[in-house]
């Protein structure tokens, strides 16, 4: 880069001195050959100055790549390392703009900060020498130019900074504004909101307008400046010209020389500038991603212990949890299932159940009490080595933009194509498979668009049996599924279930069904819990209520 940095330099300065040399024999009525060697001179040094920018930007984009890729991976590594408590308190828009945005500013600054400030001035001193060769007087005038024309520009890019960083927010805030609602499409469509989104998109545009408008005024009046600056030094070196060309001390060719340098002053203050504004914008950048990258996870990874093999016994030990302080979810849960048994949680919405099985994954680490797999502490085992012997369906099933077969592996490509299609065909979803026009390499749209909830948490539950864990965790979508695919859906639920130890928040009675025992959970404390026979079996029992309730009937 510093080679090629160097080489453009010599080019910038050589070009103007090729061209007063060939005014100078043109009018001093130089030989033909000698003008047109200098003009294929100057041709090439032109060629040759192309190919140095086209190098120039490769290399570049590799330097800024090379030193900001790292740099990208580990902040990508170290969110999915964080705990669900930093992933709710930032949005998705925050931590992209973090490891893109934030990034990419770096990237800027590492490519061109160190290479155009030192290129800029080396370029501007050796114009300058350039000119004090010429005559000294001449030099040391746009010296003191140069100067201060920097030191203006700088003041005014000081008192138009804010302008801009409110730009920049107005139209953070807009695209934050469209992204939500973008989101929420469905339901704006549905409840006829649409008048009232146009409306509120009128009103952010308006006041983004009023800040553009006053940042593109201060852009615009610092261009005119950098101009009318620039004009007033080019006046000033045609005067001293005209000064020194009548003492007879300059000739024509070095008077366009001395226009020419006046010219070529300006780009490298102007980018010098440019790259101090860079420097402002990396620091702060700088200063977030080393926050980011400071904030440690309140879940400490553990040193190692061996988790039993086969399914997993599972064990709350007087576990008390609370997302925000004196407002517990869970207190004092004490359950015990032995390995192999089916634990059915139910209890009202917002009760805590899906708090419990987030605790077993250790996305939270509870306030009080222990959690145990196999009866060992999950503190001492590694946070992969739990989740790996974890399989886990949500409500919410996220499918990728990706073939079916990347969404069931989650891109292992080591799972070869017929333990995929077993599985698939165990599920009762072979015929599904065969009508796709591409198997297993057709493209699910994004977020799962194209499939049926039922099919999507038969998927979900395809992608757990290829993971083969020892104990499965169900918290189940609470919305109501046609008949057939219920059917599907609870089958693979039962695959899903066979030889391993589970725990499932039960919505409906049909997936309670499978539970040995039961968990009524009321208000964050155990109401209820026993064998689910026996606790149907006690008509004064919550569980036998909340059966009575219930309106389809089940093999209980
Ligand atoms: N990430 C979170 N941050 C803060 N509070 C939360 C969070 N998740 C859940 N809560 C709160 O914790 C309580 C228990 O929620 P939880 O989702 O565990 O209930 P649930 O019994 O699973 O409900 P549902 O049947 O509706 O799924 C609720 O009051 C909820 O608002």
């Amino acid at each position: 880069m510093a080679v090629i940095l160097i080489g453009t330099i010599c080019l910038q300065v050589l070009t103007p001195l090729v061209a007063s040399h060939f005014i100078d024999q043109a009018t001093s009525g130089g030989n033909l050959r000698d003008l047109i060697f200098l003009a294929l001179l100057s041709m090439g040094l032109a060629l040759v100055g192309q190919g140095l920018a086209v190098a120039e930007t490769y290399v570049a984009e590799n330097v800024s790549w090379a030193a900001t890729n790292a740099l990208r991976a580990d902040l990508v590594a170290h969110l999915l390392r964080l705990d669900a408590t930093f992933h709710t308190a930032h949005t998705p828009g925050e931590l992209i703009e973090r490891v893109d945005g934030d990034v990419a500013t770096l990237a800027r600054f590492f490519s061109r900060f160190v290479v155009y400030v030192l290129g800029n001035g080396i370029l501007l001193v050796g114009v300058l020498g350039l000119l004090y060769h010429v005559d000294w007087r001449v030099g040391l005038g746009m010296s003191a130019f140069v100067l201060l024309a920097l030191i203006a520009m700088l003041r005014i890019h000081a008192v138009a900074t804010p302008s801009w960083a409110a730009d920049r927010q107005a139209s953070a805030d807009f695209f934050g504004f469209l992204g939500e609602y973008i989101a929420g499409l469905q339901d704006i469509r549905s409840s006829g909101a649409g008048a009232f989104v146009l409306r509120r998109c009128a009103e952010v545009m308006r006041s983004w307008l009023a800040v553009t408008r006053k940042a593109q005024m201060w852009g615009y009046g610092m261009s005119a400046t950098s101009q009318g600056l620039f004009a007033l030094g080019t006046a000033v070196a045609f005067a001293l010209s005209a000064m020194l060309f009548k003492e007879g001390t300059l000739t024509i060719g070095t008077v366009y020389l001395i226009f020419q340098c006046t010219e070529m002053l300006r780009q490298p203050t102007e980018q010098i500038r440019n790259e101090v504004q860079d420097l402002q914008q990396a620091d702060a950048s700088m200063i977030r991603i080393e926050s980011l990258l400071g904030t440690v996870s309140r879940v400490i990874d553990g040193p190692g212990a061996a988790l039993p093999p086969g399914p997993l016994a599972v064990e709350l030990d007087g576990v008390s949890f609370s997302y925000a302080e004196d407002a517990p979810t869970l207190r004092d849960i004490s359950v015990s299932l032995a390995p192999g048994r089916v634990l059915g949680v139910v209890g009202r919405t917002g009760s805590g159940k899906t708090t419990l099985t987030r605790l077993l994954l250790r996305f939270y680490d509870p306030q009080a009490g222990v959690v145990r797999l196999g009866g060992v502490d999950l503190r001492e085992v590694r946070l992969a080595a739990v989740r790996s012997r974890i399989g886990l369906v949500t409500q919410e099933v996220h499918l990728f933009h990706a073939s079916i077969r990347d969404n069931l592996t989650l891109f292992d490509e080591s799972v070869p194509d017929e333990r995929i299609s077993s599985v698939l065909d165990t599920l009762g979803l072979a015929d599904w498979l065969r009508e796709l026009p591409h198997g297993l390499d057709t493209l699910l749209l994004p977020d799962g668009a194209g499939l049926s909830a039922g099919q999507a948490q038969v998927l979900a539950c395809a992608r757990i049996l290829l993971h083969d864990p020892d104990l499965v965790i169900l918290d189940e979508a609470s919305s109501r599924l046609d008949p057939a695919t219920d059917q599907l859906v609870q089958a693979a639920l039962g695959q899903l279930l066979k030889g391993r130890t589970g725990i499932i928040v039960a919505h409906r009675l049909a997936t309670i069904a499978y539970a040995d025992d039961i968990l009524v959970l009321e208000d964050g404390q155990v109401r209820e819990y026993g064998s689910r026979l026996a606790l149907a079996a006690d008509p004064t029992s919550r569980f036998a209520e909340l059966l009575r309730v219930a309106t389809v009937e089940v093999p209980l």
